[in-house]
Formats: structure tokens, sequence, C-alpha cells
């Protein structure tokens, strides 16, 4: 009997408890040294990668670890480390690492950015300074810790040269061959020494081929990947995409490689495979376990579709894995002690998909019958669940009849607001979430614990929401915001207020750098049920004249930043969370509350990687936000907020949400988005972030206002509004402070300069 491999593609960085997180974070206050730092996070890794040997997973990804990102881990090796920070950095080589990612004082952090249509964020490689070098092999150094440590062959992950270089910025599209060219040399470099060190499997990232490629890349990729077979010919390289199917499948396949990753779970490969064929001299790399979500799949109906592919492919030259890197998913279910068992029985986390993978890889080798027990036992999870209570149709169509449309248009309701409003030329607000300390956390935790009452945690957010209604109002800020102290994370709150939503324990994922969130759990008909954020909002109102926003995330964020049930349309559930949303608005309105901020940070990133899928995604995520938002009162003003992303792409959709005022994450791209107004005309009123949120470092008013300026350049005065890139929920109070007292100077000067402009002309 030919042996089935099985083979993970990363594993969850961040260790059961988050020890990972943590360790940074302690390492970055000061807490712990550079040495302590490595020696925790090395036992976090170790972990892994014994859990995944126990899994009996034959191939065991090393490398795929990282301290931040594993793009700038990339980029890091091959020397590629803007100038800014070669200045400033005199210490170790860790220092200049985090500071790239983190920012300094004196240089602004490099942009972070959506990694495909995930919530994992990498920092952006910048290739437009000094010539790039080989720094030190980090897969090499990884192969050989698993090896000694632990005797494990492990298989070194790199991030593919296509996907790297397509990834970072600095250079013109006719230079990518020219970039190609350079670093070449250097991943080969990397690959000879990992064949002399022995290793056998090679997996080398390039998910950008799940995306529409042009005929230029294809020739490069080709180009790259023969001369990889060239000169390490003995060592098994594995081509991984994932997240879609590939772009130009023939192409793609036919790349020299001992073997090709695809994805079966998102897109249609199987499809292609039986269209196309796949060449007999390579082994396939099959996907077929979800690694996005969190439900235990259907095994019966996994091994079949093994047996599809088999069809076409010898099983000895099928490998068994996920359809993508674990970091996407919680570590495991094990730790969810709370969680009723029928909902725990019919989920999978890493540990639980690792499980699958062996199972699965297992009964394509020896036959279906071999593997029963097992298959009995997931099936039967699943129909435990469809069949309980938790998934009782109640929502039909939610949508019902309710309108979509608000009763005037823009620039007539504009006016009333203004009216109603009273605000100054240049408004000056944030973007709603303010300093979440260790103390407002410690609170939370000790309430969560039983150690105080629930009245006594109110009383502590009723406090922290009036601290900062008071220092808003010293610091001149126009529209205050509540701050958002009694939310753990802007969708998770919002997960364990409605219905059909669960929230896990330690279910935790990284999103960027040390921070993680825990994305809740769709398991049912969501349904609004009680008032959500009425009451802190109506709070912090009654403390001041000014207006106070209120705050809600926006259907397609709790979409996209929840793990969503899979037995019905994703576009359903959007439609159910709208609906609740709406009420929520509503209540909002009938309790006094005239600005209504309905956050969509998630909207870009859950664009579809292939855009023949685009307009059907635009159009529902567009409904859904005018479904939650279209009931209001003319005089009533929504917002919404962007960050993180590339906003060209969804220009016309931004608009068509109809919001009437919109802030946008600016500055981290160093003002790049100010070309997409130039292009087009915004006809709403709109923010466009002036300091980046990420960093430490504290914006002096100077470079506020430059920022400013540059934007007025494009958009009239009278539309804008001055705030932040972001949420302040991971900053410190005192440069908190200091930022938004620069800011609101900045804006006095500026309105100053405008008005005088006014009289000139
Ligand atoms: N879901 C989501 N995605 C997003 C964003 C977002 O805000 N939410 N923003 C963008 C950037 N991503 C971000 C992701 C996470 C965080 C963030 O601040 N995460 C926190 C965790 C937030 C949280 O849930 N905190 C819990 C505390 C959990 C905790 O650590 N508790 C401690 C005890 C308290 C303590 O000592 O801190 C423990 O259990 O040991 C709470 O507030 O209650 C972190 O990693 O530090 C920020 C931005 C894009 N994607
Ligand atoms: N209102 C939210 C906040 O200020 C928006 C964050 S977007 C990731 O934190
Ligand atoms: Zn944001």
């Amino acid at each position: 009997m030919a042996k089935v491999i099985s083979s993970n593609l990363g594993y969850p960085r961040i260790g059961k408890q988050r020890e990972w997180k943590k360790a940074l974070d302690k390492f970055w206050n000061g807490k712990i040294s550079e040495k302590d730092l490595l020696e925790e996070t090395k036992t976090v890794r170790l972990e892994g990668l014994r859990k995944q040997k126990e899994k009996e997973i034959d191939l065991i990804p090393v490398g795929d670890f990282t301290l931040y990102d594993h793009v700038l881990d990339t980029a890091v090796m091959f020397g590629v480390i803007p100038e800014r920070f070669q200045t400033d950095c005199t210490g170790t080589s860790l220092e200049t690492y985090f500071s790239i990612a983190r920012g300094t004082q004196n240089a602004v952090a490099s942009e972070m950015t959506k990694w495909f249509n995930t919530n994992y964020h990498y920092i952006v490689p910048e290739f437009n300074e000094s010539k790039p070098s080989l720094k030190e092999n980090r897969p090499l150094d990884f192969y050989n810790e698993a090896k000694e440590e632990l005797g494990i062959e492990g298989k070194p992950v790199l991030l593919g040269p296509i996907t790297f270089i397509k990834l970072g910025k600095g250079y013109e599209e006719v230079e990518f061959p020219t970039l190609v060219e350079e670093f070449l040399p250097l991943y080969i470099d990397v690959l000879t020494e990992l064949k002399e060190a022995g290793v056998k499997w090679i997996q080398i990232d390039e998910p950008i081929f799940s995306t529409a490629l042009t005929k230029e890349d294809i020739v490069q990729a080709e180009y790259v990947y023969e001369s990889f077979a060239k000169v390490i010919p003995e060592v098994n390289i594995i081509i991984q995409t994932y997240f879609e199917s590939v772009d130009s499948y023939e192409k793609i396949v036919n790349l020299p490689a001992a073997a090709i990753g695809l994805d079966f779970v998102h897109g249609n490969s199987l499809e292609q495979l039986n269209k196309h064929g796949f060449p007999k001299d390579k082994k396939l790399a099959a996907g077929i376990i979800d690694g996005r979500n969190v439900w235990r799949q259907d095994l019966n109906h996994q091994i079949d579709l093994l047996e599809s592919i088999a069809e076409i492919v010898d099983k000895e030259n099928i490998i068994v894995q996920p359809s993508c890197s674990l970091i996407h998913v919680p570590v495991t279910t094990e730790s969810e002690k709370a969680l009723d068992l029928v909902i725990k029985e019919a989920l999978s986390f890493a540990d639980e998909k690792l499980d699958e993978i062996s199972i699965l890889a297992r009964g394509l080798e020896r036959g279906k019958e071999s593997v029963l027990l097992e298959i009995r036992e997931s099936t039967n999870a699943i129909e435990v669940l469809n069949h309980s209570d938790y998934r009782q149709q109640i929502v039909k169509n939610p949508a019902g009849s309710l309108s979509t449309e608000r009763e005037l248009v823009f620039k007539e309701r504009i006016a009333l607001q203004k009216e109603r409003l009273q605000l100054p030329l240049l408004p000056t607000t944030t973007i709603g979430s303010l300093p979440q300390t260790a103390e407002v956390r410690r609170e939370r935790l000790k309430w969560r614990k039983g150690e105080i009452t629930d009245q006594a945690y109110e009383e502590y957010i009723k406090n922290e929401i009036k601290k900062w209604i008071d220092i808003q109002e010293e610091i001149g800020l126009d529209v205050l915001v509540h701050g958002e102290f009694e939310r753990t994370d802007m969708v998770e709150y919002f997960g364990e207020k409605l219905n059909g939503f669960l929230v896990t324990q330690f279910g935790w994922v990284q999103s960027y750098g040390s921070r993680c969130v825990r994305p809740p759990i769709i398991f049912g008909d969501v349904t609004f049920d009680r008032p959500m954020t009425v009451k802190e909002s109506v709070y912090a109102q009654s403390l001041t004249q000014k207006k106070v926003k209120g705050m809600l995330t926006g259907p397609v964020t709790i979409l996209n930043w929840s793990f969503v049930r899979d037995d019905i349309s994703r576009f359903d559930v959007l439609d159910q969370i709208a609906v609740a949303l709406r009420f929520e608005i509503e209540e909002l309105e009938k309790n006094g509350i005239k600005i209504i901020q309905v956050d969509e940070p998630a909207l870009r990133e859950g664009l579809p990687l292939k855009s023949e899928n685009w307009d059907q995604y635009l159009n529902r995520a567009v409904h859904a936000f005018k479904l939650a938002t279209a009931s209001v009162q003319n005089s009533t003003q929504i917002h919404t907020h962007m960050c993180y992303s590339d906003f060209q792409d969804i220009f016309e959709t931004i608009s068509a949400l109809d919001a009437d005022v919109i802030s946008i994450e600016n500055s981290r791209s160093h003002g790049e988005l100010i070309s997409t107004f130039k292009e087009n005309t915004y006809d709403k009123e709109i923010g466009l972030g002036v300091y980046d949120i990420h960093s430490p470092r504290v914006p002096t008013k100077e470079e506020i206002k430059a920022n400013v300026n540059r934007a007025l350049q494009i958009i009239p005065s009278s539309q804008f509004w001055i705030n932040p890139d972001c949420g302040l929920k991971t900053r410190q109070e005192t440069e908190t402070i200091a930022a938004l007292q620069n800011m609101t100077e900045a804006a006095k000067e500026l309105r100053k300069a405008q008005l005088a402009d006014v009289h000139t002309n």
C-alpha cells in the first residue's frame, strides 16, 4: 500500500494561552530581557511542533513561526530595511526589526495592511532603497532547531519571491523583473544551504497565484521556479497557494516543482483539475480541511472529495493538508470548558483540524472502511448540531420589505444636519475607542470572575466615560465619543449581546503583531435581543453639551470578523446582522443620539480574491449597510469608518454606502489614498486620518497640519473632518492626550488659515 502523506502549512504562533503575546508585550514594556523573550517564545514554538508530531503529521512546517510577521521576517532576512531605520537604530537587529513594525519617535513605522482577504496584517516591504543581501537563513535555523530539539525532520516554509515582491511597494510595475532578478540569487542561497543541511521538502508560499496574474507575472514565476529546479533538483519544492483556486491553472500546475499546493475548500480547484488534469510527474498537495473556519468538516464528504481527486492523481501523489496555514484559527477546542457539548463537538480548531487531516490521510491510504468510526463520529457531531435548537430556523427573510434608502438625498439632508449640529469648519473627532488600559481590562476580568458585582463594574465604566468626556472637552474636540471601555473588542462585544452568537474563552487568533482577537462564532440565526450600546452612549451624552457619537460595528465587519455557520449562505447571515443593527440604531436615535457611526473596517478585506465575484459581494455589502442605517431621520448623521486597506478598488462602494461622513485611515500609507480622491469626486463629508495610531509616537502639530493641507488640495475644506487614523484603544493615556491636543491645535490654526483665505479670495 502506497503511503499517503499528511502535511500542515503553518501552526498558530501565539500559544494555547497567548504565552507568545504576553512575552512580547512584556518585552516591549521593558519587563523582560531579549533573552527571556527568545526563551519564552521558543517554548511556545517547540510545543506547537511537538503537538504536530503527536498528531502524526508527516510534513511539519518550520520557519512559519515569527516574532511579529512573516512578511517582515522575509524582508529583514534579505536586508530590506527602510533607510529611516538604518540611521535610527544603533542597537541589535531585533530592535531594528520591531522598529520597522512599530515605528520610533523619529521614524514612522512601515505600512501595515491586510494579508489577502483575512484579518491578519502584514508589514509592507519597502523596496525603494538599498540593494538586498542575505543577512540570515531563518528557515535553516528553525529547521536545525526542530531536528536537534525534537528529532523532527521539518519542512521549511518560505514566502515565495513572486508574492513577496508583489506585496511590497516602492517600485513601478515595469521594474518587477528587475526586482525578481535581484532577489533570485538570495533565494537560491537560502535554498542551497537548506539542501546542504539535508532538507527534503520545502514549502514555498505563493498565495498571490490565487489572485489575478498578468502575463509578465507568469513569465517571472516560470523563470524563478525553473531556476530553483536547476539549482536544487534533489529537494522537493512544494509551490503552495491558498485562499482561492489559482488564476492560471495550467501555467501554475506546470511550474517545475515536486508538488503544487491547491485550495480545495475555496474556489473551484476540483473543476479545474477535472477539466485540465494534473501533471503525472508531480504531487498534488490538496487543501481539504478549511483553515479559515472553525467547524468540524464532514469527513465522509471530504474522503469522497479525495477519492474524486484520486481519479485524476494517483493516491501516492496526493498530500492531504489544510487549505491554508492554521494561524487563522484558534489553537484547540480543549480549552473551551464552558461550551455546550452540542456545539463544542461540532467545532474544530487547529489541533482538531490536524486530527481531521491525519484521519483523512489514513482513510485515503487504506480505504474509507479503515476510518469508519472516525467518520461516523464526525458526521454525527454535525447532525446533532443541525437538529438541535441552536439551528431552528426562525428568520426566513430577515430583510423583508424594509426600506434601504434614506428619505432625502445627501445634499438635502446634510443641510438639515449642519443646521442641527452646529459644528465648526474642519470639525475634530476621534474614531471611537479610547485607551483600554491594563486597569480597564483588570476590572473586566474581576467582574468576569465574579470578584466584583455587575453594578460595581458598570460604575467603573461610567467613571471612565466621565473621565474621558472631561478630557475630550478640555482638549477641545468637537464631536465626542464615549470611548468603548465596556468592549473587549468591536466585534466580540456585539457577539456577546446578539442572539445566534457565542464567544469563546481562549479562541484567540493573531491580528497584527502581538494583537489578537477572539472572533465570535455564529452558530444560529442572528437576531436583536436587547439594546447593546444605548446605556453608555446616553450616559456620555448626558455629561456634555457637545454631541456624542453613537458607536456600532457594521454588519459586513461583524460577518467578516466572526466565524460564520456554514449551513446557510453568508449573505443571509449578513442580512440578519444588518436587521439586528437597524433596531439598535433606531434605539440610539430614539434616545437622543444625533450622530451614529457604523464602522466597516473589514469591508475591503472581504472583497473576493477573484474579480468575477466582486459585484455580488459589494452589492450585498452596500445593501446590508443601508439596511442597517437607512431608517434614521434626515437630520441624524450617519458616519462610517474604514482602515488598513487599499481603497481604490472599492471607491464607488464607499460612496454607495450613502453614509454622511466617512473617516478613513490614511497616514500609514503616507498619504497615497489622497490620489484616489484626485481621480474621483466624492461629494459627502470625509476625514482622512491625520496621524498613525499604531505607534506610541506623538505626532507634531506641524506634521498634522501638513497632512491636512495635503488633503485639502483635493478635498474642499467644507467637506473635511480632522481625526486620527483609527481607534485609540491600543494607546497609552498620556500619549493619546498629547496627540489629540496637537490635533486640535492644528485644527484651530488650519481653520484660521482657511477663513483668512476666504476673506482674501
Ligand atoms: N476583531 C477585530 N479585528 C480588528 C480590529 C479590531 O479592533 N477588532 N482592529 C484592526 C487591528 N486589529 C486589532 C486586533 C486586536 C486588537 C487588540 O487590542 N487586542 C487585544 C485584546 C482585546 C481583548 O479582547 N481584551 C480583553 C482582555 C483579554 C485579556 O488579555 N485578559 C487578561 C487579563 C487582563 C489583562 O491583564 O490585560 C487575561 O485574561 O489574562 C478585554 O478587554 O477584556 C490584545 O491583543 O491585547 C487591536 C487591533 C483590524 N482588525
Ligand atoms: N470604533 C472602532 C475603534 O475606534 C473602530 C476601529 S476600526 C478597526 O476602535
Ligand atoms: Zn479603524
